[in-house]
Formats: structure tokens, C-alpha cells, sequence
């Protein structure tokens, strides 16, 4: 029996809610064998970041290339990459290996305001991790980091999908969970036609790793061979049920449920 396995390179979150942590909770869930490679440790909570400390750039390299070289990747994500030399890296092993499967999350700031991207880092992402991604998942201010322009309408969204594709990347989604409104919307951009997958807005502070959870569950079906819409389209049936059977920890932003999905399809 073959395995799908997928990797994850991202900053740790101390907290469980987001990076690393969600993302191999998320691989585990969708029955996906996860790996990681770790570029900086992070000190959070629910509270907030309070400290980054980011790995020399040749540490992610070198994991990379130790899981790579063993056990195989069917996809993968990336998450916080923290600085250039770290993105350039990265996207060297990426290229070496060949892997296609790549889902970039371009994590800039965190909920609470915390820099997980230098500014500086940007246009490296857009020169070299940007050319290697099948799919890209900026949310709606990253969107407008990487995009150029200001999102305010659905028109925006469509614009700003199309000019991220332009850096090379197959596929887009922009993220609606900082847009407004009952309905969410994530649009879903393949290169020549767009595609609305919504839900309803959940009324609640427990969204602490939403973006990293959704980008692992992703990755995760791709490793298993779904295509881009239909992995998509399970992603987003995951984070529903993650955000909407709230766990309620901590004292500020909490995580979300990622034994929810698995639950609810046991349950049916
Ligand atoms: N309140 C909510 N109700 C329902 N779905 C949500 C809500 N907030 C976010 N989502 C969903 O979660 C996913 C992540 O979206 P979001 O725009 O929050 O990303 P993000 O800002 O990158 O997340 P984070 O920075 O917390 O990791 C999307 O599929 C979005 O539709
Ligand atoms: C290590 C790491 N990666 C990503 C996020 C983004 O998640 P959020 O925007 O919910 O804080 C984070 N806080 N920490």
C-alpha cells in the first residue's frame, strides 16, 4: 500500500494553533503521512506572538532535503518562511527535487500584528516561491501585498487573483475570512476561469491558524491525488467544521477544531 505523505515547511507555534503544529494535525486527519521542516520557532499563544527566533536558512534546506532524499514528498505547503535567504533556500530544494504539488500560504503577519515576513522578504517570494507554486492562498492583505492593488470589491478579488498568477503561480485562491458580510467567500482562480467557494461567516475569536489549516488540507489532498478544485473544495469543508465546533482554549484567539471534519464524517 502506498501512503500519501506531505510536508510541511513552516514556523513552529508554541500554542498547537497554527504553523507546523496545525498543519501536521491537518495531514493526520485527512489520513496524509506528515513530515516538517521547521524554519523559525516562534513563542505564542492564544495571546499573541512574543518572540520569533529564526533558524539558519541552511537548516530548512537541510531538512528538506533529508526527507526528500528518503521517504518522498506527494505535496507540499509552506508557510512562515520569516526571510529571503530562507525563501531562496527553500525554493531551491523545491526546484531540485522537481516537486509540483506546491501549495504556497505567503504568511506575512500574524492575527495579533506580529511580522512572521520581513517586508524585505517580499519580493523574493514573488520572484521564487511564487514561479514554483500550483496553487497560491494569500488572504485578502497579502493578496493586496503581492497583487499591488487595494481590494475592496469581488472585481478587486478577480484582478488581484489574475496578477498574483502572473508571477507564475498555476492556480490562486484569495481567502475571504477578512472580507465582510454572512457568506464567505474564497475565490478560486485556475487561470482562465474563476470559481466561488462559500460558507457561512462564523461569529467567533477562535480563528488562530485558519490559513495554515487551510493550506495543509490542501496539500493533503493533492498528496492523495485530488485535483486542484476538489482539494479545495475539501479544504474548505475542513476549516467550516474546524472553526464551527469551537474548542474554547486559551485566553485570547484559540485554535480551531481539527477533529471536527473527521467527527462529522463518522458520525454520517
Ligand atoms: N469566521 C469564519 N467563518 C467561516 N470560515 C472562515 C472564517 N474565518 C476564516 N474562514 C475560512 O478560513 C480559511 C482561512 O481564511 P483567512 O482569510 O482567515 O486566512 P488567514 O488570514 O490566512 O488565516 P490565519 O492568518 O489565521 O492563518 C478560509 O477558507 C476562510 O474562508
Ligand atoms: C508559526 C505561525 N505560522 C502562521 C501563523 C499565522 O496564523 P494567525 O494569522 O492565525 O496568527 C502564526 N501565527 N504562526
Amino acid at each position: 500500500m502506498s501512503i500519501p505523505k506531505a510536508l510541511t515547511i513552516a514556523g513552529s507555534d508554541s500554542g498547537g494553533g497554527a504553523g507546523i503544529q496545525a498543519d501536521l494535525k491537518t495531514f493526520q486527519e485527512l489520513d496524509v503521512f506528515g513530515m516538517s521542516a521547521i524554519t523559525a520557532i516562534t513563542i505564542q499563544n492564544t495571546l499573541g506572538v512574543e518572540n520569533v527566533y529564526p533558524l539558519p536558512p541552511e537548516a530548512s534546506a537541510e531538512q528538506i532535503r533529508a526527507v526528500g532524499s528518503d521517504l518522498g514528498v506527494d505535496a507540499l505547503k509552506t508557510g512562515m518562511l520569516f526571510n529571503a535567504e530562507i525563501i531562496k533556500q527553500v525554493a531551491e530544494q523545491i526546484s531540485i527535487f522537481g516537486w509540483k504539488n506546491v501549495v504556497v500560504d505567503p504568511v506575512m503577519i500574524a492575527k495579533g500584528g506580529a511580522e512572521l515576513l520581513l517586508p524585505e522578504a517580499i519580493q523574493a517570494m514573488k520572484e521564487h516561491l511564487l514561479p514554483l507554486a500550483l496553487i497560491v492562498t494569500p488572504n485578502i492583505p497579502e493578496a493586496e501585498s503581492l497583487s499591488g492593488i487595494t481590494i475592496r470589491t469581488l472585481e478587486d478579488r478577480r484582478e488581484a487573483a489574475k496578477r498574483i498568477a502572473n508571477y507564475g503561480a498555476r492556480s490562486v485562491v484569495i481567502k475571504g475570512g477578512h472580507g465582510q458580510g454572512e457568506q464567505i467567500i474564497d475565490l478560486l482562480y485556475d487561470g482562465s476561469s474563476f470559481t466561488s467557494l462559500g460558507g457561512r461567516r462564523i461569529e467567533t475569536k477562535h480563528t488562530h491558524g485558519t490559513g495554515c489549516t487551510f493550506s495543509a488540507a490542501i496539500a493533503a489532498g493533492l498528496a492523495k491525488g485530488q485535483l486542484i478544485e476538489q482539494a479545495v473544495e475539501e479544504a474548505r469543508a475542513f476549516i467550516q467544521a474546524a472553526i464551527e465546533d469551537t474548542l474554547e482554549l486559551g485566553q485570547g484567539h484559540g485554535p480551531t477544531n481539527h477533529w471536527a471534519y473527521r467527527r462529522r464524517k463518522e458520525r454520517f
